[in-house]
């Protein structure tokens, strides 16, 4: 483990230092495309404004015989694309893979100075975030690359999940961490098929009802509650996160059809504290972009608070509530995180600018 002392050191002669902090850089959705795909290719140009993040996916869901096409195609729209306030990431294939080592030999001299994130599946332990940061900063150093590629870690073996307090703070790098529910499931050995998302067998029943005569009626009809799959991890993650500094995302929601189950799912995970998830679909970065901000009603609210509350101590009551300075803190968690996003999206800004505090 590097000592206190080194951990901003840079890891190769010439590499860029390392940052100090992550900076909080609007991630509401990040949109996955494959590179190698020329239609999608042919709508990253026109998608930059409208997405917070574009990720050019190298790893599962690029046929192995495609790998090598869609890492060109990544490098020319790398090239080619003004991304202006959009981020530029990339998923690179994991890393016991026989494309990763061409990966990022090839794109770090090529486009090194455009890519802001690189995702790196599979990652078991802080072993694989420090084999990656070496990597990088030789390459960033060759390269002459002056600010540091990030890194952003898929949360999807269960050693990931038991090591997860480590991989957030391996690296000064670290960006965040992203959930990975279908390789994760599978490597735990759960009983899913899917990608994200609930399950109707998960589930808890309503008690059975008391007889008169003694006895319960188990006959009946009883109502049944779906339960959170990932809670448990979704939690793990977000403590992990936060206790690094680094920001926490849900995955990806398979069922591209189901926008209203993939809403739900997007707003547990932002009420549990994440600040983004994936879009698979053009259709899912619209709903990422309303989950991830907040509401109105909430920024209202949280502004009355903090405006209440004075220089944020003490206690107040507003609207029949108790506010203290524990409840400022979650406010202002909640206008910070609006004002980041005001301003990059014009929309927001006048719809926050337009609330009036009563
Ligand atoms: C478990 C994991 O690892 S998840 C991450 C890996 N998976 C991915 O990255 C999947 C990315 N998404 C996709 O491959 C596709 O969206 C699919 C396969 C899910 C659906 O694709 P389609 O059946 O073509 O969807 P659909 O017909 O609705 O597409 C409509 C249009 O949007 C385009 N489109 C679809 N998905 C995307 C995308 N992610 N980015 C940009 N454009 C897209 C299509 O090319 C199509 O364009 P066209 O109107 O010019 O013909
Ligand atoms: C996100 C991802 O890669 C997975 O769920 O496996
Ligand atoms: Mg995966």
């Amino acid at each position: 483990m590097r000592t206190a002392k080194d951990f901003f050191a840079p890891l190769a002669v010439g590499a860029p230092a390392p940052v100090r902090e992550i900076p909080a850089r609007p991630s509401r959705a990040i949109h996955f495309f494959d590179p190698g795909n020329p239609k999608m290719a042919a709508k990253v140009p026109d998608m930059v404004g409208t997405v917070d993040v574009l990720l050019g996916n190298l790893e599962d869901a690029v046929k192995a015989e495609n790998k090598e096409i869609s890492r060109e195609g990544l490098v020319k729209i790398g090239r080619d694309v003004d991304f202006g306030p959009t981020q530029f990431w990339t998923r690179i294939n994991s890393l016991d893979s026989p494309w990763v080592l061409d990966d990022l030999t090839t794109l770090v001299p090529a486009i090194g100075d455009k890519l802001d994130v690189i995702m790196v599946p599979k990652v078991q332990g802080a072993e694989d975030i420090h084999y990656v940061d070496r990597l990088l900063a030789q390459l960033e150093a060759k390269a002459g690359i002056t600010k540091p590629i990030l890194i952003h870690a898929i949360l999807e073996t269960a050693r990931g999940v038991a090591n997860v307090e480590e991989i957030c703070g391996a690296s000064p790098r670290m960006q965040g961490i992203s959930l990975g529910p279908a390789d994760l499931a599978a490597d735990r050995r759960m009983k899913t098929t899917r990608v994200g998302g609930g399950h109707p067998g998960y589930l808890v029943r309503q008690d059975a009802p008391a007889l008169a005569e003694g006895g319960y009626d188990f006959t009946g009809q009883r109502a049944i509650f779906q339960q959170d799959l990932w809670h448990y991890t979704m939690a793990r993650m977000v403590d992990a996160c936060a206790m690094h500094g680094i920001y926490a995302y849900y995955g990806p929601f398979g069922d591209i059809k189901d926008t209203v189950a993939c809403e739900d799912q997007f707003r547990n995970a932002f009420l549990m504290g994440c600040v983004g998830a994936w879009s698979l679909h053009p259709v899912q970065i619209k709903i990422a972009n309303k989950v991830f901000s907040p509401s109105v009603e909430d920024v209202k609210h949280a502004r009355r608070v903090i405006a209440a509350m004075g220089d944020g101590t003490g206690a107040v009551m507003l609207d029949g509530k108790m506010e203290d300075d524990a409840s400022v803190k979650q406010c202002k968690v909640m206008v910070d995180l609006a004002e980041e996003l005001a301003a990059n999206d014009p929309e927001l800004k006048a719809k926050y600018d337009a609330i009036v505090v009563d």
